[in-house]
């Protein structure tokens, strides 16, 4: 539980930010509910050693937040040191363990793609089963590799918007609004339904996750909004806003005039938000759940959006946009919400020239990291909501890859913050954030053809998620760890380093893996992909994730990384908009500046540096990403070598199987043929011809020369009953030959195995008639008395 309430202090003066921008800006202090329930621990096993604080009541918890809000207002106490807080709040997880939600969806299969069997089949409300389609499509191997995955639950294809919403993420909007922070990520790979989960479709009914989250929040604060001056800061802090600069209406006009080109045309000079929110919002589709919150409090509501694209953080809400000098800035006129594509239709000489700065990660003293200079705009319904939320989505950097025209290239983060401000108290202030992440889709590698931007985009993305996999399996290894050693001293154990900084998107939501909040995952698979492997990837990293169930004391994190002198990276893009669902495609040529982020001096503090550390950890982040692309190649590989053969075997298997059916077919004939020919000389022609018919397709091209076959004596004598006396079998070269042995007789005593004296003799006197020995006549069988006598 992460929910931080805050009173603000008497004397302003004593309480001033050291972080706040104006003077008039005062910091309220964070306090977090951990801090409260590590002085009660729930848990007897928490070691008594790890109440290092004196005990207090809780000011408000997730149990009490609706019952007894007048107990916390009058909680007085004063805000614990930085240090204290994070103590506080590894020691009171042991109470709070909470396993990382794992929900799988299965994506329909579209009718415009080509038919397949799903790899991918529901068992049960849980678990499902994949098949490998590889072997179980060959004849050599018939017997198919199965793995089953379980889950915190299975949708099935045809689960609707509304009840995926339901059974997700309402549960975290509750959580949210009773003042507990939550994080919502949408895993899988290109083309599984993850944009379709967070954002929704554009048909009736299909609004996502994310709209449907504002709609329930705003549905159920209705009446209860505040206009107290007050604006959060950092991850979950609170700033009073004394002179009005963030007061309720100016922070979203703010944004507006922000976002606003220049040079436009009165045409389109008008407000970007209120277009967009004209043009996109459709009233009717509205999730009506109104959920149960403290109506002794106001709230206000806030959102940001940011994305990380190659490594870089960058506010989606704060581009800075300019025309290029002598590029024509016209209306457009399109359908489509873009402000980009609206606001200039530039061609690929004169670029519109967009520039954005990345925005550096820095320590939020009450533990975590936030994203200094990020945007943070005031929004009093869920039409202004979903307005910002479109609004950051043309900002989101989308290409297209061979693998998916609209594959989502960077991970977008939406973020809400609901600051709550006591009726009867206005220093009794609370906040919570919400974060909603759509993760980059997992490039695959063999089968785009990713270079350039292309194979840099996918490397930061596959980089990204696999330290999120090496997160948790280094999570989940602690903590077994800690589960086999429950009596050992504190300390004893050392929990193995948690790569978070390894990347940017651990390292932003290290804080919920550590246990500020929930965190609930959603796997999206489309089971009719050709990526097989890479789709039993996810699954296995959902698995891993389903085991984390709580954190572990935090390692003291590794010296920071050296950063570059901030740099700027000159991109030109085309981006296309529109073009699904019988829209018009339109694009905009984009010359993009995207400025590295400065040096934040304050984010190592209170870490120890040290060089050979940092290069040993640089060293072994080479080495990993060496070793990953290595496992990648192999995998390839792997399988194409494995789908040759496959195809060489099955080629080679269907050759005899050919060669047999048309053998087979020339014995059908054979045993057709009518018993008692007319002429002898016509009998003896043909079945010289099935025979030899038999042979030359044995002999044919198509035959396979590696393969002996042996005539089927059986058929042989058949056929040569058929062709009665005369017939003279004749083998082909190489044949197996035997039957013509018994010929070689025929030939020379006729048919009969039987002859007279008379007959022997004969043959003698013809033998000796042209000057042969008797003796090479072979043996004959005599009649009469005399059975093996030879005649001399
Ligand atoms: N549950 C669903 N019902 C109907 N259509 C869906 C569903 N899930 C996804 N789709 C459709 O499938 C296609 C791909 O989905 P989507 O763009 O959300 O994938 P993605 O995982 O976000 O891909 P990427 O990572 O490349 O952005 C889209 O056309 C989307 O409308």
């Amino acid at each position: 539980m992460s929910s931080r309430t805050t009173k603000a202090a008497a004397t302003p003066a004593t309480r001033a930010s050291t972080r706040a921008r104006t003077p008039a800006t005062r910091l309220l202090p964070a306090r977090t509910t951990r801090a409260v329930s590590k002085t009660q621990p729930k848990d007897a096993d928490v070691p008594p050693s790890t109440t290092a604080t004196p005990a207090r009541k809780p000011l408000y918890t997730r149990d009490n937040v609706f019952e007894t809000p007048a107990t916390a207002k009058k909680t007085g106490i004063p805000k614990p040191r930085a240090k204290t807080t994070k103590a506080v709040v590894e020691n009171s997880e042991e109470s709070d363990r909470q396993p990382i939600k794992a929900f799988l969806r299965i994506r329909p299969h579209l009718s415009e793609e080509p038919t397949s069997t799903p790899y991918l089949t529901a068992l049960s409300e849980t678990v499902v089963q994949m098949t490998d389609p590889s072997p179980s499509t060959s004849r050599l191997r018939p017997t198919s590799s199965k793995t089953t995955y379980t889950f915190s639950q299975v949708f099935p294809p045809d689960t609707q918007q509304a009840e995926f919403f339901t059974d997700t993420a309402l549960p975290l909007v509750r959580d949210f609004l009773g003042g507990q922070s939550g994080l919502l990520f949408a895993y899988g790979v290109t083309n599984s339904g993850k944009t379709y989960t967070i954002q929704g479709g554009n048909g009736k009914g299909e609004g996502g996750l994310l709209p449907k989250t504002l709609d329930v929040v705003f549905n159920s604060i209705e009446g209860l909004h505040s206009e107290a001056p007050l604006r959060p800061v950092r991850l979950t802090a609170v700033e009073y806003d004394h002179d009005g600069t963030f007061s309720a209406r100016s922070s979203l006009d703010a944004l507006g005039a922000a976002q606003k080109p220049i040079n436009l045309s009165p045409e389109i000079d008008q407000s970007i938000l209120a277009r967009v929110m004209a043009e996109q919002i459709d009233p009717s589709d509205k999730d009506d759940t109104i959920l149960k919150v403290d109506k002794n409090y106001e709230y206000s509501v806030w959102v940001s959006y940011a994305e990380i694209y190659n490594e870089k953080v960058f506010d989606l809400l704060g581009i800075e946009e300019q025309p290029t000098v002598g590029g024509k800035i016209r209306p457009s006129g399109f359908s489509n919400f873009s402000l980009l594509a609206s606001s200039a239709t530039a061609d690929h000489n004169n670029p519109l020239l967009v520039k954005r700065k990345a925005l550096a990660l820095k320590n939020d003293p009450d533990g975590g990291k936030y994203i200094a200079g990020l945007r943070e705009v005031r929004i009093r319904n869920a039409e202004e909501g979903k307005a910002v939320l479109k609004m950051g989505l043309i900002n989101r950097t989308v290409f297209g890859t061979l693998a998916n025209r609209a594959s989502s290239r960077s991970h977008g983060i939406f973020t809400l913050k609901l600051i709550k401000v006591h009726k009867g108290d206005p220093d009794d202030v609370g906040i919570a954030r919400l974060s909603i992440v759509d993760l980059a889709g997992s490039e695959r590698a063999n089968n785009t053809q990713n270079t350039g931007e292309r194979l840099k985009e996918a490397g930061s993305i596959n980089k990204s998620l696999m330290v999120l996999g090496q997160c948790m399996e280094t999570l989940r290894m602690n903590q077994r760890k800690l589960a086999m050693s429950p009596l050992a001293a504190p300390g004893a154990i050392r929990p193995a380093h948690v790569p978070f900084r390894h990347s940017k998107l651990t390292e932003l939501f290290q804080d919920f893996f550590e246990g500020s909040g929930k965190a609930v995952m959603i796997v999206n698979v489309n089971p009719y992909d050709t990526g097989f492997d890479e789709n039993s990837h996810v699954m296995k990293f959902a698995s891993l994730a389903r085991e984390v169930t709580t954190v572990v004391k935090k390692l003291p994190p590794p010296s920071s990384i050296p950063r570059l002198a901030p740099n700027a990276n000159h991109r030109r893009v085309t981006i296309e908009i529109g073009g699904k669902g019988g829209t018009r495609v339109t694009e905009t040529h984009l010359d993009v500046v995207e400025e590295d982020e400065e040096a934040d001096e304050d984010d190592t503090e209170g870490e120890p540096r040290n060089t050979l550390v940092d290069a040993l950890f640089e060293q072994i982040e080479e080495l990993r990403m060496k070793l990953f692309e290595a496992e990648i190649r192999c995998a390839i590989i792997e399988s194409d070598t494995r789908e040759e053969v496959m195809t060489e075997m099955e080629d080679r298997m269907s050759r005899m199987e050919r060669m047999f059916t048309k053998r087979l077919m020339t014995e059908r004939i054979s045993d057709s043929r009518p018993s008692s020919p007319d002429s002898p000389l016509q009998k003896k022609v043909s079945i010289k011809s099935v025979v030899r018919a038999s042979f030359d397709s044995l002999l044919s091209e198509e035959a396979d020369d590696s393969i002996v076959i042996i005539p089927n004596k059986q058929s042989r004598k058949d056929a040569m009953k058929y062709a009665g006396p005369d017939a003279v079998y004749i083998p082909r070269p190489g044949e197996v030959d035997e039957v013509p042995k018994k010929k070689k007789r025929v030939r020379i005593l006729g048919k009969k195995a039987i002859v007279t004296e008379e007959e022997i003799d004969a043959v003698t006197n013809r033998v000796a008639a042209v000057g042969l020995d008797e003796s090479k006549l072979g043996s004959v069988r005599r009649l009469g008395t005399r059975p093996s006598k030879r005649s001399s």
